[in-house]
């Protein structure tokens, strides 16, 4: 499978428009390839916290429909990154679409871990419930998104329900990429699946973003790292290695569930 993960820059000074025009030329560029992603909230930027509220969308909105297209014209599987969402009954969310190579929607994933400690997007968005695989045709994917990688129970959720390839979008800052790096590792081999990880690049809202996406196989080798600016990090890989790893280092098969709690 070829993968390509558009790694955005995001800056205030360009109008959301011109960023959506732009996404959709170069998610139009890589035909050819199976997968394309984009990183989460790139139309506003993820810490544009006063933003959201005004950049907000219906799920069809402006970006479903430039992503939709682009998808079809360049036949290529799209994870279309997060938008904030305005759902008509409720709070906003923070959400991920997923378009086949025809341009239908495959999936929709609402961030389920917020971030901001009681502030941001812990208070100006709704939290999702639900976890998310996408069949494929050569792989399974479980969805995720920037603040998600910290909490390792989603993601054994996700294997749990069938992911093979664990895909996350995500505007993570420049000062925790060491932690990025490391825990996008560290999903990668303990829930030995392939993880492709695509953040946004430039300062927006004062935070200058870490960049790096990253594409680590299932034994924990980075195949793939971007550098700090906007790039578009292309990766070709076998995703039947997940289930040779599995078979080979049966880990997954070992695990104990359900301990009793400490006596006292
Ligand atoms: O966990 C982190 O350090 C970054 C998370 C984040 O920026 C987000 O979820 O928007």
């Amino acid at each position: 499978m070829r993968a390509s993960l558009i790694q955005i820059a995001v800056d205030e000074g360009e109008p959301v428009e011109s960023r959506r025009r732009r996404a959709a030329a170069l998610v139009r560029e890589q035909a050819g390839a199976d997968l394309v992603v984009l990183p989460e909230l790139w139309t506003t930027g993820a810490f544009a916290f006063d933003r959201f509220a005004a950049e907000a969308e219906p799920l069809e909105g402006p970006t479903y429909e430039a992503m939709a297209k682009a998808a079809s014209d360049a036949g290529v599987w799209l994870h279309a990154g997060s938008i904030p969402e305005r759902d008509p009954e409720g709070p906003l969310y923070n959400t991920s679409l997923l378009f086949t190579p025809s341009g239908e929607l495959a999936a929709v994933y609402r961030k389920i871990h917020r971030f901001g400690f009681d502030e941001g997007e812990a208070v100006l968005m709704g939290a999702g419930r639900e976890l998310v695989t996408v069949r494929l045709p050569d792989t399974t994917l479980g969805l995720a998104t920037c603040y998600d990688l910290r909490f390792p129970e989603l993601f054994r959720g996700l294997v749990d329900a069938g992911a093979q390839t664990l895909v996350l979008c995500a505007g993570w800052p420049e000062r925790r990429r060491e932690h990025w790096t490391l825990l996008a590792r560290a999903r990668a081999v303990e829930d030995q699946a392939f993880v492709l990880a695509c953040g946004t690049a430039g300062t927006h809202a004062g935070v200058p973003q870490a960049g790096h996406s990253i594409v680590v196989d299932p034994w924990g080798e980075v195949l793939a790292e971007a550098g700090a600016d906007e790039e578009v990090l292309t990766v070709d890989f076998d995703p039947a290695r997940t289930g040779a790893t599995r078979e080979q280092f049966p880990a997954l098969k070992d695990r104990v569930l359900g301990l009793d709690p400490p006596r006292r």
